[in-house]
């Protein structure tokens, strides 16, 4: 007797199963039916336009010979894709894949699908639905364009975002990266772009997301067994504002859901932002696809502001929040907070928070007895000229002498415990800790570090000097 449609696909189901992880037969195959049998190709129905292309790239060899397995040689496999669920039509969207009537075989044999299929297909019936949402953007309305203050260090970046505002998707900025060191507005910048497209465009569909925070909903609609609707959500978007994405780093899954979403939004002509905190060629852990994606558009980086940018940064804060303070101050905060905006932004409160306490006038001399106490728990102490600094001393050399190029004992053991203290306790890259410490390239960064690592290991004396100078470091 001829098996019927439910009946091969129930077979294939048994062997998938048994080849692949638990978890992933529910995500991926447990919402697939099977619709009919004519002849030897079998019609499944998946329930979006990403299942199918998921399905295609990662399962493709295992269908392929499943079916073969069930239908004989010749057997062939055609998708049904539901395309839009939440249409009020009444009845989902379907359409069939492959429609050029090749059969699934040669679809099964070619992959991934060719660009066109995808455009041709998306755009008609995905959006339509969808646009009916209504989405909180998860912007803070303080990050605006208006609040940013341009300089030297920001320009190329503020401009290409105001480009990006204007005409979201329509410039060559997709994505746009934004890029540059802790605090210094990466994410500001990236808001302020989205705040703007809102108050210009409010219907475009905007959403504002810190990497991390996608990462946990994508391991959630994994365990709910909701990814269509989460990848659904995502792909319905006009505007993306992906923030730290330096963050995706190891987390393949997560890479792999984000490139099907990058790869759909940009090619229906929808706007990605990012953030980073690095340039897309120094991002380590990201798959080599989505990091050449990341380098499509525009790169822009954000450099520490000068003197003037920072003196102005502070009295926009100080005349937002309807603040006066006398203008040597204001320089003088400026002048000694020089890497982060946010720490500069933070002394100024604390300079406030301490006035009110005290019911004094912020006069300078107040602002810097203050000064010292916070520049103590900023990282700015804990700078590699510090570390150098107070090794030397520790070990009565001379500071000058780690940077040359001697090959004494003590001074070799000054230089290491120098470099193993800097990548422990700054952010800075071994590549630049080298170069710090006399011209030296990061693989002696790499050598030195495993020294002195192996010497806290097995040798007390010394391990009781590192500690010694690790503890004169957090006190100071
Ligand atoms: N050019 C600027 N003008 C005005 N405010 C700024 C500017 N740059 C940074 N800020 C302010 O500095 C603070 C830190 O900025 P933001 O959080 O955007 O930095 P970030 O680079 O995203 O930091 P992180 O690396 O921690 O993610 C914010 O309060 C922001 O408003």
């Amino acid at each position: 007797m001829e098996k019927t449609c439910t009946e091969v696909w129930k077979n294939c189901l048994q062997i998938i199963k048994d080849n692949i992880p638990n978890q992933s037969f529910k995500t991926w195959f447990e919402p697939i039916t099977a619709l009919k049998l004519e002849g030897k190709v079998l019609t499944i129905q998946v329930p979006s336009l990403f299942f199918y292309e998921w399905l295609e790239e990662h399962y493709v060899g295992l269908l392929r010979k499943t079916v073969k397995k069930q239908l004989g040689e010749d057997g062939r496999l055609e998708y049904n894709i539901v395309v839009d669920k939440s249409s009020n039509s009444g009845s989902p969207y379907t359409t069939n894949m492959p429609s050029n009537g090749n059969g699934a075989e040669a679809k099964m044999q070619s992959m991934p699908i060719p660009v066109s299929i995808n455009k041709d297909i998306r755009n008609p019936f995905i959006i339509p639905g969808l646009k009916k949402l209504n989405v909180d953007p998860q912007l803070n309305s303080n990050y605006t364009f208006e609040n940013y203050i341009e300089g030297d260090c920001n320009r190329l970046a503020r401009s290409a975002g105001y480009a990006v505002a204007a005409k979201p998707g329509g410039t060559s900025f997709n994505p746009l990266m934004i890029y540059g060191g802790v605090g210094l507005g990466k994410t500001h910048l990236a808001q302020a772009i989205g705040n703007e497209i809102k108050r210009s465009m409010p219907d475009k569909l905007v959403i504002y997301v810190s990497c991390e925070k996608f990462c946990q909903q994508f391991v959630d609609s994994l365990k709910n067994n909701t990814i269509n609707d989460f990848v659904n959500f995502y792909q319905a978007m006009d505007v993306i504002i992906m923030d730290d994405v330096h963050n995706f780093a190891g987390k393949e899954k997560t890479q792999d859901i984000f490139f099907h979403i990058f790869n759909h939004l940009h090619q229906s002509g929808k706007q990605v932002i990012l953030t980073s905190d690095k340039a897309p060629k120094d991002l380590a852990g990201l798959e080599e696809r989505l990091l050449s994606r990341f380098k499509w558009g525009l790169s822009a980086d954000l450099q520490i502001p000068d003197l003037e940018t920072r003196i102005a940064i502070l009295r926009k804060k100080m005349y937002a929040d309807g603040i006066e303070l006398p203008g040597e101050v204001v320089e003088y905060v400026a002048h000694n907070i020089d890497n982060n905006v946010r720490e500069l932004e933070g002394a100024m409160v604390s300079l406030l928070a301490q006035a009110t306490l005290n019911k004094k006038e912020i006069d300078l001399n107040l602002a810097k007895q203050m000064l010292k106490n916070f520049i103590k728990n900023t990282s700015k102490e804990i700078s590699m000229e510090y570390i150098q600094k107070l090794v030397c001393e520790y070990f009565e050399v001379p500071v000058d002498m780690v940077k040359s190029q001697t090959r004494k004992r003590e001074i070799v053991q000054a230089r290491q415990i120098s470099m193993y203290l800097s990548k422990s306790h700054t952010k800075s890259s071994l590549k630049t800790i080298g170069a710090f410490f006399g011209g030296r390239d990061h693989s002696t960064v790499i050598y030195a570090c495993q020294t002195v690592e192996d010497l806290i290991d097995t040798d007390k004396k010394f391990k009781a000097y590192v500690h010694d100078i690790q503890k004169k470091l957090k006190m100071s």
